[in-house]
């Protein structure tokens, strides 16, 4: 923890959130690898991908991937939304998440973008199947999808269980439109990453 209380690497302009693991120390690291995510928003309907490979393999996600050498954050996350869901969307900068894996010197940042409307067909790419998610009884405290609880007929309510465990301390404040920042260490046991330490933030 630096002085104001924030983990490194956040900026000072940030309400708490959420916060866990507060005995442990934060990984150091070294290096950073630029990331997007991005979310699409239509009604009271999320947008996301089953991840069928690769790293996060069955989870649930965003859709999003590595900036390429001479892409900016936004148009990487627009080229991976197409990529892997066939569609385009005006998305909009919405927060951004630092995360670190045990045994790895470099933090993934990742740039979060959202839209709230969109062009084309989602469809099934080799790396995601996209599926729509009800956003209903979804609050800024979060959902607890073991509730099942659903009110937009014939869709599941936003699978938590089943996505990175960060994803329900800030999608909720995606969800409703106001920015953030945080930071998760994850610790390997066996091929599962479990989430050790973490603190996110809205933006004032
Ligand atoms: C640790 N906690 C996490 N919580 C939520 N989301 C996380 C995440 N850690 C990584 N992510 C996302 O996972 C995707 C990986 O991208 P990934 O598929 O590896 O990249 P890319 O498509 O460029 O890879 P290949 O082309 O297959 O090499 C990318 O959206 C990135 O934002």
């Amino acid at each position: 923890m630096g002085a104001t209380g924030l983990p490194p690497g956040m900026d000072s302009n940030l309400t708490e959130l959420a916060k866990g693991g507060c005995e442990i120390d934060w990984q150091p690291y070294t290096q950073t690898r630029f990331y997007t995510n991005a979310f699409i928003i239509s009604d009271d309907k999320l947008l996301l991908g089953f991840k069928k490979r690769g790293f996060g393999a069955n989870l649930y996600n965003g859709f999003g991937g590595k900036v390429e050498p001479g892409e900016t954050p936004a148009q990487a996350a627009a080229r991976e939304l197409k990529e892997e869901s066939g569609i385009d969307a005006p998305l909009e900068h919405a927060g951004v998440l630092i995360f670190l894996t045990e045994g790895t010197e470099w933090a993934f940042h990742i740039d979060v973008f959202s839209a709230r409307s969109y062009t084309g067909e989602p469809t099934e790419t080799d790396e995601m199947r996209p599926g729509w998610f009800s956003l209903s009884e979804n609050s800024i405290n979060g959902n607890d999808d073991r509730l099942g609880v659903s009110s937009s007929p014939g869709l599941p309510s936003i699978p938590y269980s089943k996505m990175w465990a960060d994803d329900i301390y800030w999608l909720p404040h995606l969800v409703e439109g106001k920015k953030f920042m945080g930071r998760a260490d994850f610790a390997k046991e066996g091929d599962k990453f479990i989430m050790r330490k973490f603190w996110f933030g809205a933006v004032c």
